[in-house]
């Protein structure tokens, strides 16, 4: 047995849900670029879960569900009130808050696939009101409730601000939850699926994903990326400041892929968001900057930016607070945990790899009053 590091190259699963091949994403068969022009997320969502398109009426079916199920429990409320605030990362928060919601669901552990897909839609819609409540409560704020009458993009940045967002906010928000719902079998994804191959809960399921988001090497990176960029803050600080970084053999966070190799699809979608948007509030050095940093670390080290190095500034720029980049990621990645969950449950099988040994063997037990 030989063991490839970091599983590369390995295939775990099949899935019909989203797939890359030569450097092409796709959802269901519909490239990405498709997707981030025309879809909305709920579209999106349906696409995942049912593996096609929802019609007119489908579509206005799943918004309502979503719309209707967005409440949470005073439990939970009360539950982030009592959080260590001052200490406590959002993704943290988000992840006890999704398994502490599991408790109050009286169909957690109803395996049906009715039952789970009721959950799904459940966690779906009340992703957005954690993230958003934790977020108000640390500022000392009353979470604000979910409105019934908003886009699933909207209703995030409204709960989150507690003023209606416009149009030009509510479509680059849009267009980033779509470009970052799923993602073949990244290392969240992974996660989830192994969680619930041992026919363990959604909530389970879910928070497992999360927990694995969270690392910087993952969707960590995008709230990273934003710090490089504030500490190197202007554009004459780029050169040196990633050209030391470079030398000390040190990662540039938002660059490099496990899969792809000429460059990650969605880059350029969030790279022409960050500059439409850092135009619009009038800080252009942040484009400007990551730009810099781009040619730098392209002509280099041949890494091209992913999805987290332009969607920081797209985030910064709709006045996102940084340490939130990382839960909204969760926001709309829930959508592909749950499509894989559902997909799992339907063909499971244990997932059970097998480790290459290579510690000492043979070794004969000493009494603990005769060891050194
Ligand atoms: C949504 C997402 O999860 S997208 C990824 C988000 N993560 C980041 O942006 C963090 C920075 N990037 C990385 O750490 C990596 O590129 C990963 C984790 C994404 C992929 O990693 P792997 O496929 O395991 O590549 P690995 O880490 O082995 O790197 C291979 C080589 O490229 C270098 N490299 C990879 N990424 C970077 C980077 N961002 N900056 C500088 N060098 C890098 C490594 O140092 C290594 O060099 P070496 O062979 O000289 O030692
Ligand atoms: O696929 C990966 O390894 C990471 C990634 O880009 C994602 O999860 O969106």
């Amino acid at each position: 047995m030989t063991a490839t590091r970091g599983l590369e190259g390995v295939v775990a699963t099949t899935s019909s849900v989203s797939s890359i091949i030569d450097d092409t994403l796709t959802y269901v068969g519909y490239n990405i670029d498709d997707l981030a022009e025309n879809a909305s997320f709920e579209e999106v969502v349906y696409l995942l879960w049912h593996r096609k398109l929802p019609n007119a009426k489908e579509l206005t079916e799943l918004k309502e569900q979503l719309a209707s199920n967005a409440k949470i429990p005073t439990e939970v409320i009360e539950h982030l009130k009592s959080y260590p605030i001052a200490k406590v990362h959002p993704m943290a928060a988000l992840r006890s808050a999704v398994s502490f919601l599991g408790l109050f669901d009286e169909e957690a552990d109803d395996m049906s696939t009715e039952a789970n897909y009721r959950k799904a839609i459940r966690i779906q819609a009340k992703i957005s009101t954690i993230v958003t409540a934790f977020a108000r409560i640390r500022q000392g704020l009353e979470p604000v409730e979910p409105r019934e009458d908003l886009s699933f993009a909207a209703n995030f940045l409204y709960m989150l601000k507690g003023e209606e967002p416009d149009e030009v906010a509510v479509e680059a928000f849009n267009k980033a939850l779509v470009l970052h719902a799923d993602h073949e079998l990244n290392a969240s994804t992974f996660t989830a699926r192994v969680c619930v191959a041992t026919l363990s809960d959604v909530y389970s399921g879910i928070t497992a994903a999360i927990s694995a988001l969270k690392g910087p090497l993952h969707g960590g990176a995008n709230e990273r990326v934003m710090k490089m960029l504030t500490e190197i803050g202007e554009i004459e600080n780029v050169e040196p400041y990633i050209r030391e970084k470079l030398a000390r053999k040190e990662k540039i966070m938002g660059f490099g892929h496990r899969v792809y190799r000429k460059g990650d699809p969605r880059a350029k979608h969030l790279k022409e968001m960050s500059q439409k948007l850092t135009t619009l509030t009038g800080e252009t050095k942040w484009y400007e900057i990551s730009t810099k940093i781009e040619e730098i670390v392209t002509s280099e080290k041949s890494l091209p930016p992913n999805v987290d190095f332009y969607s920081a500034s797209v985030y910064h720029s709709l006045g996102i607070e940084h340490d939130l980049f990382t839960p909204i990621f969760a926001v709309s990645r829930t959508s592909g945990w749950l499509a894989h969950i559902l997909e799992q449950y339907e063909n499971n099988r244990l997932i059970r790899p097998r480790a290459d040994y290579v510690g000492p063997e043979k070794q004969v037990y000493v009494p603990l009053e005769e060891r050194k």
